[in-house]
């Protein structure tokens, strides 16, 4: 019988089973997006139900598009949108909240708070990050301080918080009949709460942030036989990997040298370097984060430059302005106009992440005259993600002190093929799309075989990664430093907007 490998991938807007081949290829795939829940302005909420039904949904979908039983599958990883964070009862299994999604801004004031007391880094150097409403652990301070009776019973482990990650592999292997609840060191990277160097929970963030150890998950390698899978399509499979998605995204990428870098364009996009064992502190407005630990291997880390608004400006136009039908249909309206009409778009609806760090930006549209169409909306709303992955790239330069000479890019936007070519143009290097841009799920993938010996080593998944496509820049110089110079003003117009 032919083995595969199946990874779950839970993203901000969907969730998708896909199984592998041992050439990391595409054997099947079925996904479903679930519903944003927007209860105020700032606020972004997810129903947990919803994302486990649609995940096991999808796992039944995917194995029976293949006609494939359990048994086919060597193992089962997890890869999922990181700080997202849930709190649920361990008897009943039912959440005491809707998950707090990563791009809730509603812990702004206790950001401010803790910031005024010790300024924005006082706590990178235990955890790599600055304080930001992004992080799950000040969520987790919200749902205790504001859901009646979650601190008591967090208190007493009656309650369990979790990132997407815990709350899938406790419900995937019995639920409350004895799930597991644990969190791989990627995802506990992302609470604020680990300490990067031991990677176990620290004991001064807990008291600073007044969460109670109770009712945290045991932080697990990422790519370790945890447990068993009870589900009915997946019964008896082992669950042997789990990765934050961007980290995920950098394992399918093979990013396993120090210096190798990869770009994920999804809802939000996320660059990151491999730094190799030692966490790099930046300067430059990057966080230093978990790249992966695979079994007793010692963890590697890496620089990251994350942005909140790319893909997920897509879908605002298409939802919320509705100027398109189908994400898709933004490439062909973007390319019926030369170029973006004078039009700067700033997608700061969660204040403005990496390299900038401002809780106070909000979006701003800049340039407005009546020539302006529906055209030039489309045109800059890719123009603003190429210029958001551009900031980054100049801070992780700073930092690493490497030059980037192209980058691999991967995730749902690199369909698009206008953006890819202004991306090459405005970084004034080539540009590298992958034949598998499910980078992020291959990513699980391979921590899941890995585990298990379906893969050997890391050279058996360097030796599956080929490019689909690549381009180079074109753009005169001249031009280049034009456009950033206008990026950079209408940057500076979304500052200091909330109050
Ligand atoms: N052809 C396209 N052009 C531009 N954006 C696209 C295109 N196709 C999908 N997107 C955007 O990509 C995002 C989906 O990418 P995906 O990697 O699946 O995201 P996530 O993992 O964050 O759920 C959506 O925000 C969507 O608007
Ligand atoms: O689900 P994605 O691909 O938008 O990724 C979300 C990130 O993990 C947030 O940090």
């Amino acid at each position: 019988m032919t083995e595969y490998v199946g990874a779950i991938d839970q993203g901000t807007t969907s969730s998708r089973f896909m199984i592998f081949d041992r050439k990391g290829t595409v054997v099947s795939v079925a996904q479903k997006e679930h519903r944003q829940i927007y209860p105020r302005p700032g606020w972004v909420e997810h129903d947990p139900l919803e994302i486990l039904e649609n995940t096991n949904e999808m796992i039944g979908a995917a194995m029976a598009r293949a006609n494939l039983g359990a048994a086919s599958l060597v193992s089962v990883g997890i890869t999922n949108q990181r700080e997202t964070a849930v709190l649920w009862d361990r008897t009943t299994g039912q959440p005491l909240h809707n998950a707090i999604v990563w791009q809730d801004t509603r812990v702004d004031q206790l950001v401010s708070d803790y910031a005024h007391d010790g300024g924005q880094d006082r706590f990178r150097a235990i955890t790599g990050l600055p304080l930001a409403s992004y992080f799950a652990g000040l969520k987790l301070r919200w749902l205790l301080d504001n859901v009646e009776g979650a601190r008591e019973k967090a208190e007493s482990g009656q309650a369990l918080f979790g990132t997407i990650d815990s709350w899938l592999s406790w419900n995937l292997t019995g639920g409350v009949k004895g799930g597991i609840h644990i969190t791989d060191v990627t995802n506990a990277s992302r609470t604020q709460l680990m300490n990067l160097k031991t990677c176990a929970w620290d004991e001064d963030m807990l008291a600073a942030f007044s969460i109670p150890a109770a009712c945290l998950p045991r932080i697990v390698p990422s790519s370790q036989v945890y447990g068993t899978i009870v589900i009915p399509s997946l019964q008896g499979t082992k669950l042997a990997g789990i990765l934050g998605d961007q980290q995920a995204a950098l394992v399918g990428q093979t990013c396993f040298a120090p210096g190798e870098a990869k770009n994920t364009y999804g809802t939000g996009s996320f660059l990151l370097m491999n730094t190799g064992t030692e966490p790099v502190q930046s300067k430059a407005g990057l966080l230093t984060t978990v790249a992966y630990q695979f079994g007793t291997e010692e963890p590697r880390y890496a620089l990251e430059g994350s942005i909140a608004i790319t893909g997920a400006l897509v879908q605002w136009l298409r939802d919320n302005l509705k100027l398109f039908d189908l994400a898709t249909q933004i490439e062909p309206l973007a390319r019926s106009v030369a170029d973006n009409g004078g039009i700067y778009i700033v997608p700061a609806f969660s204040g403005l992440y990496a390299p900038y760090w401002k809780e106070n930006a909000r979006g701003v549209i800049v340039g407005l005259t009546r020539y302006v169409t529906r055209a030039h909306f489309a045109r800059a709303t890719l123009e603003a993600t190429a210029y958001q992955v551009r900031d980054v790239v100049a801070a992780m330069e700073e930092d690493s002190g490497i030059i980037l000479s192209s980058l691999k890019t991967d995730g749902g936007m690199v369909a698009n093929e206008l953006l890819m070519q202004f991306q090459a143009d405005i970084l004034n290097v080539p540009v590298v799309r992958p034949k598998v841009v499910e980078t992020t799920a291959l990513g699980a993938a391979y921590a899941a075989g890995l585990a298990v010996g379906y893969w050997k080593n890391i050279d058996d998944l360097r030796a599956n990664w080929e490019v689909d496509r690549t381009w180079q820049p074109t753009m005169p110089p001249e031009q280049r430093s034009r456009y950033l110079g206008w990026w950079k003003k209408a940057v500076q117009k979304s500052f200091d907007w909330a109050e």
